[in-house]
Formats: structure tokens, C-alpha cells, sequence
């Protein structure tokens, strides 16, 4: 592979902005790939997944490159020679890279895999919490978020079904394996931009990794129902529901911020969902006058992301054990209040994308030990992990109010 001096630059300058200026990932890269119009597929390519990788692997590269923050221009090139050199790539003759030790940096590499915090490239916090948490799980488990996503699409079955969908790919030079245990996905074979395609225009597909599309379905939704999406976000479960229930019925969805529900408005749209009702968190009075309504509600819960790091790896460097305790904090609240929509007879599903049993079954513990909990009874757990799965980790309990 032949380095270009533009693309270079291009992720050099969005690891500035990640690293140096608490920025995300994700909108970084998508604000530098919109910087020229000439790059090709293969060039945006290029500048998404090495930024991606050198935040995934930052401390052990930094550690490898002997850097520390805040990073120079100079330290970001150090870091990005150790990602060429163990990548085997060859280096250019920039005066960037004078002198690289191309040996000193596979030496290093060699005696740095041999301790967790740094082969794994996480801070020493996160490697003893996980595996506090974790125990000797935590190991394979760390090692299966630190690996690059695959791409999943849910089909949209208000217009179409996988099958169909695969064909429609196809012929827009996108191929798709189908998935047996997830009945509405299909697995990219190779990781391309979906959204340029008419299939995503004409509300086709979401992009949704397998694990979360366990979720809609574990609420076990029926036409005509009342469900309550509570942290609605964007709306990727609650498309997914309004899909599921056929367009009858209703979803309620609520979140505290008002954007991303006028984001969930705007993909329903395209979805041609119309059973979707939004409405914004702004009071207390929201919730209350929704208490005993619902005969499906659920909590996809805001959590660490931890299980989510294949796709966004700069998370273990901004989560922290305070934003810990105070989500598990949050969590426990949201619990207690929102499950009070639930009427009797009907069913709450609690869900994270963590992997954490702080944040999961533990919090389920608790809150049936509370005064609200205990209208609830557990009729189902189900924890996936990302090594187990070979997608996102995730956990659900299923509560019956009686
Ligand atoms: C895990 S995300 C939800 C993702 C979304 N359900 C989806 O499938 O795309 C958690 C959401 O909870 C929202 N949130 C945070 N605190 C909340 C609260 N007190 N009440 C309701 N929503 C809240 C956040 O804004 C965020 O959108």
C-alpha cells in the first residue's frame, strides 16, 4: 500500500481534534471526509478506519511511540508510524517520519502484548473494573469489542423482507449474507457505505448491528397495542417495533432531548412508519400522565456503551468511574419512574448496550427489591456478549407487572 500525503494529513489533523480536543470520533471522521469531493470509496476508507484503529489502539501505541497528552503534530505522526510499521506498510520518505525504528517498535509490540491494560489498550481503571465485573470473562471479552465492526442492516418490513432486500443489494453491487438467528438482518460481506444506495433512500434498511435487533423483539409486541419507547434516542428500536406491529397500534416514543426525536420523526418518514407518536421530556408530567397506559414499555436504558466499543472505540477514553456511578445512579431512577407506565398485566423490557453487571442484572436485583419492583416478576435475562456473539454486547430482562 502506498501512503498519500493528503489522507495522511487528514486523519493526523482529525486525531488532533479526537484526542486534543475531546472531540468524537464518529463526527470527526464524518466532518474530514466531507473536506474534499474528489476522494474516492477507497480514500474515505482509508482516512474512517485508520483514525478508527490508532483511537482504538491509543495507549498502546502511545506507549509503543513513547508519547503522552497532549499529543504535537510530531506525536501523532510518532503514533501513526507505529500503526504502518505493524501493519507492515512502507514508510515514505517524509520528513515526517526521519528515522523511524521500525525494529524498536515490533520489539516493543512484542513485550507490551504480554500485559492486558496494554495489548488491550485500555486504561488501568476500565482493565480492573472489567474484571471485577467480568472475572476471567472479561479477557475474551475485552478482546472481541477491541475487533472492527461488521455491518448490519434491519430489514424494513413495512416494505420489504430480507430476501428481497439481498436481491435489491445485489443489484447496487452490495452483497449480503442472510443471518439465521436474527430474522430481520443482513450481514455485509465487505464494509461499504449504505447510504448512498436507493435501497436506504427509499427506507429499505437501517443500519442496526445484530445484538440490538433482539430487542424489539423481546417485547413481544402484537398489533394494536400501546407500547412506550421511554428512551426513544433516534428511534432505532422504536422503528423497529412500529415494523413489527405492522403500522397498528401505537409507540409512543419519549427522550429528554428534543433533536433526536426530530431525528426519529425524519427516519419514520422515510420507514413509512406512521404508528409512531414523539413526545419530548421536558416535565415530570409527561411520565406521570402516562403511569398504568402502557401495555409494553421499554427502557433501552442510557448507559456506558461499553459493549458498543467495536464501534466507538474513543468511548474508553472518555468514559471515566464517576460517569459510572452516576449512570448507574440514573438508571436506578429511570427504573423506578418509567415502569410505572407499565399497566397490570402488561410488560417491561430493561435494556443496555454494557456488558457490565452493574449496569444490568444487578440493577433488575435491585429494583425488585424496591416498593415498585415488586409488582414485577423476571420471566427473562438474556446478557450477550460481544465474544459469544461476534456482535455488539448487550443485555435485556423481560418484568410481567402482575
Ligand atoms: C441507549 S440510548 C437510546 C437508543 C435508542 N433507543 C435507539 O434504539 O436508537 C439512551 C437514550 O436515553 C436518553 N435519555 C437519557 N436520560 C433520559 C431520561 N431521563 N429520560 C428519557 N430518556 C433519557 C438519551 O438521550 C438517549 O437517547
Amino acid at each position: 500500500m502506498r501512503l498519500h500525503r493528503n489522507l495522511v494529513f487528514a486523519v493526523i489533523d482529525t486525531l488532533h481534534l479526537v484526542f486534543n480536543e475531546d472531540k468524537y470520533a464518529d463526527k470527526e471522521i464524518s466532518k474530514t471526509l466531507k473536506r474534499d469531493k474528489r476522494w474516492g470509496s477507497r480514500d474515505r476508507a482509508f482516512i474512517a478506519e485508520t483514525t478508527y484503529d490508532i483511537v482504538r489502539w491509543k495507549r498502546l501505541y502511545s506507549e509503543i511511540a513513547d508519547v503522552k497528552a497532549p499529543y504535537t503534530r510530531a506525536n501523532l505522526f510518532r503514533l501513526f508510524t507505529v500503526w504502518a510499521t505493524l501493519k507492515g506498510i512502507q514508510i515514505p520518505d517524509w520528513p515526517q517520519f526521519e528515522d523511524t525504528p521500525t525494529r524498536r517498535i515490533k520489539g516493543r509490540f512484542d513485550e507490551l502484548s504480554q500485559i492486558r491494560k496494554y495489548k488491550e489498550s485500555i486504561p488501568d481503571w476500565l482493565d480492573e473494573l472489567g474484571e471485577k465485573e467480568l472475572g476471567k470473562l472479561w479477557d475474551k471479552e475485552i478482546n472481541a469489542l477491541n475487533k472492527q465492526a461488521s455491518v448490519v442492516l434491519r430489514t424494513n418490513r413495512l416494505k420489504t423482507n430480507p430476501k428481497e432486500l439481498q436481491k435489491t443489494l445485489d443489484e447496487e453491487q452490495i452483497a449480503t449474507k442472510l443471518l439465521s438467528e436474527y430474522p430481520d438482518a443482513l450481514e455485509l460481506y465487505e464494509r461499504q457505505d449504505v447510504f448512498k444506495t436507493q435501497a436506504f433512500k427509499k427506507g429499505l434498511f437501517e443500519v442496526q448491528d445484530a445484538s440490538s435487533q433482539k430487542i424489539a423483539h423481546a417485547l413481544d409486541v402484537q398489533e394494536g397495542m400501546r407500547v412506550v419507547d421511554t428512551c426513544a434516542g433516534a428511534g432505532g428500536k422504536a422503528l423497529h417495533l412500529a415494523a413489527i406491529m405492522e403500522n397498528k397500534g401505537q409507540v409512543i416514543a419519549l427522550d429528554i432531548y428534543a433533536n433526536k426525536l426530530k431525528e426519529l420523526k425524519r427516519r419514520a418518514k422515510r420507514a413509512g412508519a406512521h404508528n409512531i407518536e414523539t413526545r419530548h421530556i421536558d416535565t415530570t408530567k409527561v411520565i406521570k400522565k402516562l403511569y398504568d397506559s402502557a401495555d409494553r414499555v421499554l427502557i433501552d436504558a442510557p448507559c456506558t456503551g461499553l459493549g458498543v466499543l467495536r464501534r466507538n472505540p474513543d468511548a474508553k477514553w472518555k468514559l471515566s468511574p464517576e460517569f459510572l456511578k452516576e449512570i448507574t445512579e440514573k438508571q436506578s431512577q429511570i427504573l423506578y419512574q418509567y415502569s410505572r407506565i407499565v399497566k397490570s398485566g402488561g410488560k417491561l423490557v430493561y435494556a443496555t448496550c454494557s456488558i457490565l453487571p452493574s449496569e444490568n442484572e444487578k440493577q433488575i436485583e435491585k429494583f425488585l427489591s424496591t416498593e415498585e419492583g415488586e409488582k414485577f416478576k423476571l420471566i427473562k435475562e438474556q446478557k450477550i456478549s460481544a465474544y459469544q456473539s461476534g456482535y455488539d454486547g448487550f443485555y435485556y430482562a423481560v418484568l410481567l407487572k402482575k
